[in-house]
């Protein structure tokens, strides 16, 4: 059997988006990368800022938004809009053909809202489905895909979804079509055992660690959804994932986390 082309899943957080240094140097790095790849992005963090200026109060349960339709409206202008476009023009400038996709492009990601029960995320979609097929007919002719965290429900409706569950649902989905890593990309050097404290990098962690780590309440906020959405793409035969600062994408033997099963 051929062996198959490697792809690299990379998502980056809301802290690097806001901060204009880290985020030139990522994407220059990135789109340097000669190999296929694909590049996911949140903007949590734009979205509360625009809806605070409107007057409109942002709820997060356990790292995630609950997306009332005011709230929703934000996050696709934020998302699939502004941070979107200006990551895809960036990587035009630095040479990478990447072309802006949202969850509805090309029927890229379907997603179901979340029931109601027992918490009400309001405009919040788990994802049904993703199009392996026709993201990698994209990655085939040389094009670089780059995702917000804006999904559809095939009827009309679009929704807000994790941008990490994304990343972690699209690198499963392209590994019939590739080798895929795949990559979180964040301001903190990876996952710390006290968070003030930048040389407390745990550099791996295993499902009985992560267990062990989640009941000491170790990881909290935005890194709970983060590891359970590393974890589920374990479950699903990813062999490894990384949590790292953006410093790693050009340099990738630096201190950072890897994820594992066992
Ligand atoms: N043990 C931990 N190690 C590192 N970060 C942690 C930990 N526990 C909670 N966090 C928080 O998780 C945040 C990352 O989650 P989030 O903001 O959702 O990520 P992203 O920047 O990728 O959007 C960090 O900025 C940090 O505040
Ligand atoms: C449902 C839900 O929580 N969606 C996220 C999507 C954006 C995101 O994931 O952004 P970061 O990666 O910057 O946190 C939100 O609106 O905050």
């Amino acid at each position: 059997m051929r062996k198959k082309q490697k792809l690299l899943v990379a998502k980056i957080g809301g802290n690097i988006i806001e901060d204009q240094v880290q985020l030139q140097q990522f994407l220059a790095d990135f789109a340097q990368l000669k190999q296929p790849k694909i590049l996911i992005h949140g903007g949590g963090k734009e979205a509360t800022k625009l809806a605070a200026k409107l007057g409109i109060e942002t709820t997060m349960i356990a790292g995630r938004r609950v997306t009332t339709a005011e709230e929703l409206d934000i996050v696709v202008q934020i998302y699939a809009g502004l941070v979107n476009k200006s990551i895809v023009a960036t990587l035009q400038k630095y040479g990478c053909d990447a072309i802006g996709m949202s969850g509805a492009d090309a029927n890229a990601i379907s997603a179901d809202k979340r029931p109601a029960k027992p918490i009400d995320y309001g405009y919040a979609g788990d994802i049904k489905s993703v199009n392996g097929t026709s993201i990698n007919k994209l990655i085939e002719i040389g094009l670089v895909p780059v995702f917000c965290a804006v999904t559809h429900d095939n009827k009309g409706q679009l929704l807000n979804t994790n941008a990490d569950t994304i990343a972690a649902e699209l690198a499963v989905a392209m590994s019939p079509y590739f080798e895929t890593s795949l990559f979180y990309c964040f301001e903190l050097p990876g996952v710390l055992t006290d968070i003030h404290d930048n040389d407390s990098v745990i550099e791996h962690i295993n499902l009985e660690t992560y267990n062990a780590l989640k009941k000491a309440e170790t990881i909290r906020d935005g890194m709970l959804p983060k590891l359970q959405n590393c974890f589920e793409a374990l479950h699903r035969n990813l062999k490894e994932v990384h949590i790292a600062n953006a410093e790693f994408i050009s340099n990738p033997n630096c201190k950072h986390t890897k994820l594992t099963l066992q």
